[in-house]
């Protein structure tokens, strides 16, 4: 597929500034890897990321993309993600910060299923010591049967969905939602991750089995990217992805995955914790943070906290530890 890279009802949403020259480097690198996720086999590499993971050759090639991309921008000073973590100065005159994830659901890809990419854009920063709050924009991609992108339109305080399509024979953007609203009440699908931890966290093991026994169906993919995307699209659901941050076992990343997807959600009305705080009030400590996480509709969220809450307060132990 030839990439015309119009960027079409973009430039309707942001039509000037420096956040739309982000946004238009960060709308190619998604046509770049559309391309990739067609087109290209997947492989092991024999090389590592910064967490130590075995990388695949879209990892890097999509990271690479992304990383030219925002360079070429002219107004990203330092930018990071999940494969090479320690920031990079990009621009030297540039006024903002990027961190991604420039493929989410490496384990799944080989497999065929929906992918994504996630950003956060920061103005510029080393990010230390910096609230999740104080992120200005983020996006979620997803690589599916189409590829779409949302987007936090802070202009109109609102989330955005743009879709890529072909129109006329010319491939481009089009808005395909605005102002997207997560309901707050009665979510009917969720999304739990990691199942093993429901032995070690009780308050999760609760969690889990109230839905189960509300009768909600299961929608979980292993991608992060696409099942919060499904919550997004269908106005209602949880995703869950557990952890125990004493035992540092939890697995998603702060700045490349869950702040960015939770200013989404937050803005969209739903809620994102870590079984405790919202992320958004997590300060950053490293560039490998990490955290639990918990999103979606509200008050489906404040559930899951009040049972791990209050497995905490009556000193519940674990199943099997
Ligand atoms: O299969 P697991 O280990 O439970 O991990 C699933 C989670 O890991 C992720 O794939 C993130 O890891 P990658 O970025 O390495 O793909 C999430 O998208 C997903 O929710």
């Amino acid at each position: 597929m030839e990439s015309t890279h119009d960027t079409g009802d973009l430039g309707r949403i942001y039509s000037t500034g420096d956040i739309a020259k982000i946004y238009a480097a960060i709308f190619k690198s998604m046509e770049e890897i559309t391309d990739i996720m067609r087109y290209e086999p997947v492989s092991k590499t024999t090389t590592k990321n910064d967490f130590g993971e075995q990388q695949l050759n879209v990892d890097k090639e999509t990271d690479e993309i992304i990383y030219k991309n925002l360079k070429e921008s002219g107004v990203v000073y330092n930018a990071c993600s999940e494969e090479s973590i320690y920031p990079q100065v990009l621009c030297e005159d540039g006024g903002y910060t990027v961190c991604f994830d420039p493929l989410d659901g490496s384990s799944i890809v080989d497999a065929n299923f929906a992918v994504g990419s996630i950003f956060g854009i920061w103005k510029k920063t080393d990010l230390i010591g910096e609230s999740c709050r104080n992120m200005i924009s983020s996006c979620l991609g997803v690589y599916g049967t189409k590829t779409v992108a949302l987007i936090y339109n802070q202009d109109k305080d609102e989330v955005d969905e743009l879709t890529y399509r072909r129109v006329d024979g010319a491939y481009k953007w089009v808005v395909t939602e605005e102002n997207i609203k997560i309901c707050e009440k009665d979510a009917k699908t969720f999304a739990p991750g990691n199942l093993a931890v429901t032995k070690e966290l009780p308050g999760y093991k609760h969690a889990v089995d109230h839905f189960i026994k509300s009768g909600m169906k299961l929608r979980y993919s292993g991608g992060m990217a696409p099942d919060v995307y499904h919550i997004f699209h269908k106005k209602e659901g949880v995703f869950l992805y557990p952890g125990i941050k004493e035992k540092k076992i939890a697995k998603l990343r702060v700045l490349y995955e869950c702040a960015p997807i939770a200013l989404l959600v937050e803005k969209a009305g739903g809620m994102a914790t870590d079984g405790h705080i919202p992320i958004l009030d997590l300060v950053v400590d490293g560039y490998e943070m990490r955290t639990p996480v918990y999103l979606g509709s509200k008050n489906d969220i404040e559930l899951v906290d009040k049972f791990i809450k209050e497995a905490e307060d009556k000193g519940e132990q674990a199943v099997d530890p």
